[in-house]
């Protein structure tokens, strides 16, 4: 029986073995949400980068570009980090390069394993799915914040175990302490989340819209993985709720 364990934070990562592994990268508010909601709305491809410079450069090459900064979208850049900011047709057959605080650098540095998979309660059932196909052992990389432990992502970890609870074995305590977290949590993430760091550290840029949506389950049926040197939808292209 495959495994399944859960990395708190990237900088914990020299810890573990990437190699013959599939890397679960999440980061609920707000990066793999967002890519999540940029694929069902037609993104071709996503080039996550980890500096400002480097993404600001791949617009030469055609990309749209996306950036944020500590909850807020930098400036000379033509997306941010907000999920809605990508449901109004304009990533509609774009590539686009993206770097956040926590979420990119989560991608990119789990580069050693065999598959990277996108994660986000938005795409939940997706990626249990595919992982019930590949049988590889799965790692869940959380972005946390700025290295540190966070609650939503550590949530997600506990709802993907949930779902693959009796066909994978629980490597360690992390990944049962994030499904007795998610257990307590499910009925109202909102409420559970209300006085984490995330939502008070961000309480005053009105991102509550954005927060209830990240907290959704199973919305779109997209399934973003890791080839070469970018994200591609394996599930292809085109708006489409879970289930079509
Ligand atoms: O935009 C976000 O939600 C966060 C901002 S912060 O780092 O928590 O200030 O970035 P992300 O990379 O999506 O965690
Ligand atoms: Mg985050």
């Amino acid at each position: 029986m495959p495994s399944i364990d859960v990395c708190y934070s990237p900088e914990l990562l020299h810890l573990y073995e990437l190699e013959g592994k599939a890397v679960v990268a999440v980061d609920i508010l707000r990066a793999t949400s967002t890519m999540v909601t940029a694929f069902a709305h037609g993104a071709t491809d996503i080039i996550p980068v980890m500096q400002l410079e480097e993404c600001r450069a791949l617009a030469e090459q055609g990309c749209l570009t996306a950036a944020e900064r500590n909850g807020i979208k930098a400036e000379g850049f033509d997306l941010g980090n907000s999920p809605f900011a990508y449901m109004n047709g304009k990533v509609q057959g774009r590539t686009v390069a993206i770097t956040t605080t926590n979420g990119t650098r989560a991608i990119r540095l789990s580069e050693a394993a065999e598959e990277i998979v996108v994660g986000a309660f938005l795409n939940l059932e997706a990626v249990a799915e595919h992982l019930r196909a590949l049988q590889l052992d799965v790692l869940v990389v959380c972005a946390g914040w700025k290295g540190k432990f966070n609650l939503e992502d550590t949530l997600y970890a506990g709802a993907l175990a949930e779902r693959l609870q009796g066909e994978f074995e629980f490597e360690n305590d992390a990944t049962l302490a994030s499904l007795y977290l998610y257990h307590a949590a499910k009925d109202d993430m909102v409420t559970f989340l209300r006085q984490s760091s995330h939502v008070r550290r961000l309480e005053n840029l009105e991102i509550h819209k954005d927060i209830e949506f990240c907290l959704q389950h199973d919305t779109y049926n997209v399934l973003p993985v890791w080839k070469g040197d970018r994200l591609v939808d394996l599930k292809s292209l085109g708006v489409r709720e879970f289930g079509n």
